[in-house]
This record gives structure tokens, sequence and C-alpha cells, in this order.
């Protein structure tokens, strides 16, 4: 992409609304427009992010045996007067009425209805398990919607729901699901600490929220230092291994973590000192068992082999993929701007054409970008008229992790500069060592 033509609308000053690192570098990296309160416009850099990051999940679900199908975002109030939760939700529901005076509502999420499709698919334990996931777009109406895309009023969210024959083959679902998160956060170039949580308006008595620490987070945690030092597991694992998966989640969960509503002080007390820690953390995401709380009143009984008919066991998992947006640049930034990991950046190579004008320095640009173009490698081209230091310093702010720099001076070397992003590390190499870099 050249940047000449790209849709990137930057700003120059720090938005004064923006009161958190991540809000303020995608308002200025023309990555987000805010539409009205909570609710945000996506714009062509920012959607590149986003859809990175939802692969990214969607391809460790479906590793883990998930299926992934897509519900609405509208949904009748019947399933919520049937479960009980219509009136329980409050305010934070929005609450529609279409043409025929029929009540509606924008779905903050979808356990009523995926019962409902289960219920009218399956029949006995020969239907279980099964896990079926979407990402789809939720409404909830925040009374302060505030942090730009971390807490906004409607946002994307993965959100998958497991149905068992039992208890003991629900807790295989939920381990698979936790095992899935840790890969999945692994992948984003996350530390996702799993914690044991609160269960809230969607129920249950299992649940748990992985969480980055970071100094903006909402939540407050607390854990034993060696559950940052765990090594997320290596890359393949037998999810239909009981014992395995179990294992992993055995592991992870042996050591002190735990949200503020969940803090134990006597078993954090235990912790020595020097290994205590206390922080603010960003919940990216939360899994919960909650057993027959929707197919029972909704009535998703399934047979057991011995013919008696039990309600089916469930749990539901959610990932907020629009907040992981901001979350990784809260989690990774510096004072210059976004550090993109390169499993979620929106180019990976940026391009930096330091005289436009120069002939023979736009020849060789466009023969960089052309090359790297044709082997697949996502570049953005800076080719604007514009001075070195304003390339510099947007080529900083939107955190490409690689740029490739081509200047008059360099070029009568025969050599052009890279520069990692993250490191600041820069090296002069011939045009043909660098394109072997990427291509
Ligand atoms: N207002 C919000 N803005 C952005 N992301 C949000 C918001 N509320 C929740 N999320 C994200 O969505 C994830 C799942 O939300 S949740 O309420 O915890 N869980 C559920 O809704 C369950 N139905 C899981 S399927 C959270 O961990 C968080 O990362």
């Amino acid at each position: 992409m050249r940047l000449s033509s790209y849709f990137m609308p930057t700003l120059k000053e720090n938005p004064s609304e923006a009161q958190i690192v991540s809000h303020r570098l995608m308002l200025r990296a023309g990555m987000v427009r805010q539409a009205s309160a909570g609710i945000y416009s996506w714009l062509p850099m920012g959607f590149r992010v986003l859809k990175r990051i939802e692969q990214i999940v969607r391809e460790e679900q479906n590793a883990s045996g998930a299926q992934e199908v897509l519900m609405p975002t509208i949904q009748s109030a019947d399933l919520w007067r049937e479960s009980g939760r219509y009136d329980d939700y409050g305010k934070e529901m929005l609450r529609i009425v279409d043409r025929h005076d029929r009540e509606m509502l924008y779905g903050p999420t979808n356990e009523e209805l995926i019962t409902d499709i289960f219920k009218g698919a399956a029949k006995s334990w020969r239907d279980v398990p099964r896990n079926l996931y979407h990402i789809q777009w939720k409404f909830r109406d925040e009374v302060r919607p505030r942090f730009g895309v971390m807490r906004g009023r409607e946002f994307l969210m993965k959100d998958a729901y497991s149905f068992d024959l039992s208890k003991e083959a629900a807790r295989h679902s939920y381990n698979k699901m936790f095992v899935a998160y840790l890969r999945t956060f692994a992948r984003l170039g996350l530390k996702a600490i799993p914690m044991r949580a609160d269960t809230g308006p969607i129920g249950g008595d299992l649940s748990h929220e992985f969480i980055i620490l970071a100094e903006t987070g909402e939540s407050q945690v607390y854990c034993h230092r060696d559950v940052l030092e765990l090594d997320v597991l290596g890359a393949d694992i037998d999810f239909d291994d009981q014992a395995t998966v179990q294992g992993v989640v055995d592991r992870w969960t042996a050591i002190y973590a735990a949200t503020d509503e969940k803090h134990d002080e006597a078993a954090y007390g235990a912790i020595p000192e020097e290994r205590r820690v206390s922080a603010r953390g960003i919940e990216v995401g939360h899994i919960f068992y909650f057993g027959s709380k929707y197919s029972k009143p909704l009535g998703a009984m399934i047979a057991r082999p011995d013919g008696e008919t039990v309600p089916v066991e469930m749990g539901s998992y959610g990932i907020g993929v629009s907040r992981l947006v901001g979350a990784i640049i809260e989690a990774s930034h510096d004072e210059r701007g976004i550090i993109w990991p390169e499993s979620v950046a929106p180019f990976r190579v940026g391009l930096i054409n330091l005289r436009v004008g120069d002939a023979a320095c736009s020849a060789a640009a466009t023969g960089i970008y052309d090359t790297l173009r044709k082997a697949g490698v996502e570049v953005l081209y800076d080719d604007r008229d514009e001075s070195p230091g304003a390339k510099f310093a947007s080529m900083d702010l939107i955190g490409l992790p690689w740029q490739l720099v081509v200047g008059p001076r360099g070029l009568a070397q025969g050599v052009v500069e890279l520069k990692e992003r993250r490191t600041g590390e820069k090296q002069e190499l011939p045009i043909d060592a660098a394109l072997a870099r990427f291509t």
C-alpha cells in the first residue's frame, strides 16, 4: 500500500478526551474514530489489526475442536424472559421494539440463543460434546464507556458455548478452552494470566478471567510471581487427551492468582513478600462453567445412554477481540508510539523513501516495494513528499515491526537501512540482503 493514497488520518496532537495511551495512540495513528459514546468506526489501519487478532482467535478455537457459527446481533426478548435474565440484565441491555411492536434487544451475549439452537438439534448423548462459537458484535449500554475501545458499548467478542452430558465432561470442555486461551494470548504477544474470578451476570460457580498486567487496567489482581514466569505450553497439545489438558490447567491454577473479588488475603499472605504481585490488569478473556443454568429453564435436555434425560451441561467462553487492539497497545508501546507484535501488525514492513524527488532514490524504493509485494510481504510504502523527520515520526507512531529506509547517501554506498521498531536497532545492508530478510 502507498501511504500517499492510504486512508490513515493521523493526528499530530494527543486528543484531549483520551485518558490512556492506547486510546490516544489509536486516535493519533488513524485507527479508529468515535461515532458516538462507546461506539467506534474502524478505519483501514485499525480494521487490519482487528481482523488479524480475530483470525488468531479463530485458529485457536478451531484447533481446540470448537465449531464456528454466526448468530445475529438482534435477539428476541422471548428467550431472555424464559431464562429470567430479561429483567435481571438491567440498564446495560439495549431494548428495541420493532414495527410490529415485538420486543427485541441488541445481544450483550448469547447463552440463551445458542442454547435454543442446540436444543432444537440435539437429543442424546450422541450429540455431545460440542463447542459452538462465533465472533460477533455485542452491545452493552455501559453507564460510563471510556478508554476508547477498551470499554466500549458496541464491541467485538468471540463467544463460545460448550455442551456436555456430565459435569466431568463439561470440566474437560472448560479445560480445553483454558488451554486454547493460553495459546491464543501467547500468539498475540501477550502474557495473559488466568485468575480465579467472579461469574457475575453470566452465572455459574467456576470461572477464570485472563488478565494482562497494565497500570491502566480496570481490574485489581493479586498473584504469585511464579505464575508470570510460566511458559505457555509447546506448539502442539492433544486436546482430546484429558489428562494432558488437565495437567496444563493444574500447573497454572496451582499457583495463586486471583482478581479482587476472589482474593484470599490469607493465601496471598502465605506467599513470601518478594514473590507477591499486586497490580492493575486488563481482562482480555473470561471463561465460565455454569452447568444447567440456561439448559434447565430453556428445556435443553438430552438422553443419557440409560435413557434418562438430563439438562445439558454448559459453559461459555469470551474473548474481547476489539478490546485486545487496545490491550496490545497498552502492553506494547513506547514514547514514540505503538510497537506491534509481528503476529498482529497491520503491515510487516514500513518502507521509507527519504527523498521522493530524487530519481535514483525513488527507483530503488519502488523496486523494493514491488519485490516485497510480489513476495506477498505486507508493506506500507511512505512515498509522500514529506521531510525525513515527519516520515520517521509517523512510522514510529503507527508501530510497524520493521522499517526499511532508502536515502541518497545510503544508496551511494549501495546500502539501505533496516530498523527494528521494538529494539530501535539499525543496520545498513545491501538491498538484496535487506530483501532476503523478508522474502
Ligand atoms: N464493554 C466492553 N468493551 C470491550 N470489551 C468488553 C466489554 N465487556 C466485555 N468485554 C470483553 O468481552 C469478554 C467476555 O465478556 S464477558 O462478559 O466476560 N463474558 C461473556 O459475555 C460470556 N458470554 C462469555 S461467552 C471480556 O473478557 C472482555 O475482554
